[in-house]
């Protein structure tokens, strides 16, 4: 069972868990997402995560075996102006979620966390164990499920939990089968596609007096693709017996914005428009995930590390959309 399937890390999964002989089906309420997302042969049961009478009758139906959780709300700027909106769909939708997962008597289960959890990391790269201080309720919504899943973890044997959590998930399925298609996307590289390929006029650069090696903000950006395999790789540590654990879903390898941009114009063979503008409150300088854990513990073996690989499948996807 696949929430949040029809949107885009979930439907880059749904596609690596059909390549790997998995059998997922969806269950989302397209708030953002979309049926066109989800392949013909996968059915998508439309309706709210957090509605219990509803997903009871899905296990009931279904009997899944494990269950993959990306459904919620990821604005982190929204989730400033707007917390409960985040605390009501990420934090009690979830544990809406669990506790019908327990109570179906439910073991596997993979959850959509984030490199937001951290706030500001004191030491870089980041590892699992640093210290937790979200400085969104985007974050502390994330922050405060994963909390939920460990005590319930504790509590029920049966319920084994992985949290993953994501650095900054670019990039489209190289096949051009899914990609984002949310129009109003903040994201660095969705935004400069967008500017690169006529759909936006300019872009600015937040902030250009950070400590970092060119002064704008450092980040680890990870292939959706290279993603979606680590949730089959969670899934068959899970499978095998893996106890539950948290890992960290980067490269350890980070790009600044401006590296980003002069790596799209080699790519594109022209400039992006591009303003230098203040700093954009709570962005971090430098947001690098250290991968030690992931890379001893799930047989994950990343295949789109280059960056020009993630922007090639971003500015493709993006072409294709408004084609
Ligand atoms: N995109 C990123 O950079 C990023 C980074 C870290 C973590 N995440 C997490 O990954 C997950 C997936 O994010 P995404 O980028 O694919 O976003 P998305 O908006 O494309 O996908 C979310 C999906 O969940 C569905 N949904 C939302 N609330 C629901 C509800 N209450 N019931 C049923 N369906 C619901 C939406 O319709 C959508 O299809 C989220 O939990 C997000 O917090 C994303
Ligand atoms: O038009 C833009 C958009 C972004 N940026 C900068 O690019 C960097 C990356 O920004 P963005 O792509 O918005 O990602 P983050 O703010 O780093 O957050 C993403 O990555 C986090 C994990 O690292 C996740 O928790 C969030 O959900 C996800 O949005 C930041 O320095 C931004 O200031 C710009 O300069 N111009």
């Amino acid at each position: 069972m696949v929430t949040g399937g029809a949107g885009y890390i979930g439907s880059h999964t749904v596609l690596a868990l059909l390549e790997q002989g998995f059998d997922p089906f969806v269950v989302d309420d397209l708030s953002t997402g979309s049926r066109l997302a989800v392949p013909d042969q996968v059915h998508l049961y439309i309706g709210d995560v957090g509605d219990k009478d509803f997903v009871r009758g899905i296990l009931r139906d279904r009997r899944p075996k494990s269950l993959m959780h990306f459904a919620g709300s990821i604005v982190v700027e929204e989730s400033v102006r707007d917390p409960g909106k985040y605390f009501r769909n990420n934090t009690a939708s979830t544990l809406a979620l669990l506790e019908s997962w327990i109570a179906y008597g439910g073991g596997e289960f993979i959850f959509s966390s984030t490199a937001a959890v951290y706030g500001m990391p004191e030491t870089l790269p980041v590892s699992e164990d640093a210290p937790k201080n979200p400085i969104s309720p985007y974050g502390s919504s994330k922050w405060m499920s994963e909390q939920m899943i460990r005590d319930l973890a504790a509590a029920h044997p049966e319920f084994r939990p992985v949290c993953l959590r994501y650095f900054n998930v670019a990039g489209a399925d190289p096949a051009g089968r899914t990609g984002q298609r949310g129009p109003q996307s903040t994201h660095l590289i969705r935004v400069a596609t967008e500017v690169a390929l006529g759909l936006r006029g300019r872009m600015s650069v937040f902030g250009d007096d950070y400590d970092t090696r060119d002064g704008t903000c450092e980040r680890d950006f990870i292939h959706v693709s290279d993603l979606a395999d680590a949730h089959v790789a969670a899934l068959q540590y899970l499978e095998a017996g893996g106890t539950p654990a948290a890992f960290n879903c980067g490269y350890g390898q980070g790009y600044t914005v401006l590296e980003v941009l002069a790596a799209l114009e080699q790519v594109l063979g022209y400039p992006v428009a591009a303003d230098r503008a203040p700093r954009r409150p709570g962005d971090p300088a430098r947001l690098i995930a250290n991968t030690d854990a992931i890379r001893r513990s799930l047989a994950w073996t990343p295949r789109r590390q280059e960056l020009t690989a993630i922007l090639e499948s971003a500015l493709a996807w993006q072409a294709a959309l408004n084609r």
